[in-house]
């Protein structure tokens, strides 16, 4: 039967895939072993900040740890980090029915074009997921944040198609906007990962929210300058988030209440990457406006700073830092 295939089973892949089965859609979890096991064993389950919590028994699902199930695929989501793209690409390539749309889930800028060079005549579209899934618990993945997944717009009603109970998708005819919009707030991934915080403590620190707006206005600086336009999925445009996150701390708590609806708990996922060890999409996301840089745009040296920073503690194997903004800041 023709499923939706999620490549690369962890967080958004997991959260995803698991509502759609939810909804009865056939759905295939293609991951890890150390990641489908615990499925097989518990069932996945599902839960939000806004209290939402559901168990998909195996039976909805299928688990596999085998490229082979893309050989079924109706929709190919993929869900694996951005230098995993290419080595994902290949197998679609080799075993996705060419009718499949391929619809990127990931982080950064060019993860959706990176797909359509290496799937040449694919209906190849890049998607920009607003909220953060943490882990919970071996099988259990929570929403820690909202926000409706955004579809880079084209031929049939994807989004809609895609649209279940807790999982709503539109469609945009300008994704590139919405995914640098993206960027502008994944800027703070790498931020959160080096301060140990949770997303909350470290937005209610105002030192913590200074030197994310500093480097939020740098980035919009340089998109300015290269003619980028920026639509991020918050209520206030991009202009003026610099501005919200520099208010003393009792008026930013209330005038941005939405940026704090936020689980206690919450990190980004840079914060795990670096915390398992594994590789960080730090080049994805300071990299992007490091390279429009080097191409002519204004200076940024936060951006510059924090990369380096991020890219020392991968290094040096620091997986929860706890630097202080002043250790950052150049
Ligand atoms: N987590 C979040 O809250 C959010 C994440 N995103 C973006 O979504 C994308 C996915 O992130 P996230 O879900 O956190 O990532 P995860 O690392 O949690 O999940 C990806 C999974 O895919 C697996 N994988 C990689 N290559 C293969 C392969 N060839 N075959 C089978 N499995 C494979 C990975 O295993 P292994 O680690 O062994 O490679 C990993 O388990 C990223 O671009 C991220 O920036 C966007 C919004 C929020
Ligand atoms: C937290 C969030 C939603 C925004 O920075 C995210 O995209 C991530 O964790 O990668």
């Amino acid at each position: 039967m023709a499923r939706i295939v999620i490549a690369g089973a962890g967080a958004i892949g997991c959260f995803v895939g698991g509502l759609l089965a939810a909804s009865g859609a056939p759905v295939s979890l293609w991951g890890r072993a150390r990641i489908l096991d615990p499925i097989r064993r518990d069932g996945l389950r599902l839960s939000d900040f806004g209290g939402l919590d559901l168990s998909v028994g195996e039976e909805w699902l299928q688990l596999s740890e085998d490229a082979a199930v893309l050989s079924d695929a109706a929709v190919v989501l993929v869900c694996v980090k951005s230098a995993a793209t290419e080595s994902i690409a290949a197998e679609i390539a080799a075993r996705a029915p060419e009718a499949a749309p391929v619809i990127s889930l990931q982080n950064g800028i060019d993860n959706a074009d990176r797909l359509r060079r290496l799937l040449p005549g694919r209906d190849v579209r890049a998607g920009m997921v607003p909220f953060n899934v943490v882990p919970r618990g071996p099988a259990h993945w929570h929403r820690a944040t909202s926000g409706d997944i955004v579809l880079e717009a084209g031929p049939g009603d994807l989004a809609a198609r895609l649209s279940v109970p807790g999982l709503t998708l539109r469609g945009s005819r300008d994704i590139a906007a919405v995914q640098w919009g993206k960027l502008l707030l994944n800027l703070t991934n790498a931020l959160n990962a080096l301060s140990g915080l949770t997303l909350r403590d470290q937005l209610l620190d105002r030192d913590w929210r200074r030197l994310i707006a500093d480097q939020m206005a740098e980035a919009l600086a340089v998109l300015r300058a290269a003619g980028i336009r920026v639509a991020p999925p918050t209520p206030a445009p991009a202009r003026l988030l610099p501005h919200l996150l520099r208010l003393p701390t009792p008026l930013f708590t209330r005038i941005a209440a939405q940026m704090l609806t936020i689980d206690p708990a919450a990190r980004t996922s840079m914060a795990y990457d670096l915390e398992a060890g594994r590789g960080t999409e730090i080049d994805q996301l300071q990299g992007a406006i490091v390279a429009l840089v080097a191409r002519g745009g204004p200076p940024a040296p936060i951006c510059a700073a924090v990369a380096e920073r991020l890219q020392r503690a991968v290094a040096e194997g620091q997986r929860r830092p706890h630097l202080g903004p002043d250790q950052i800041r150049p």
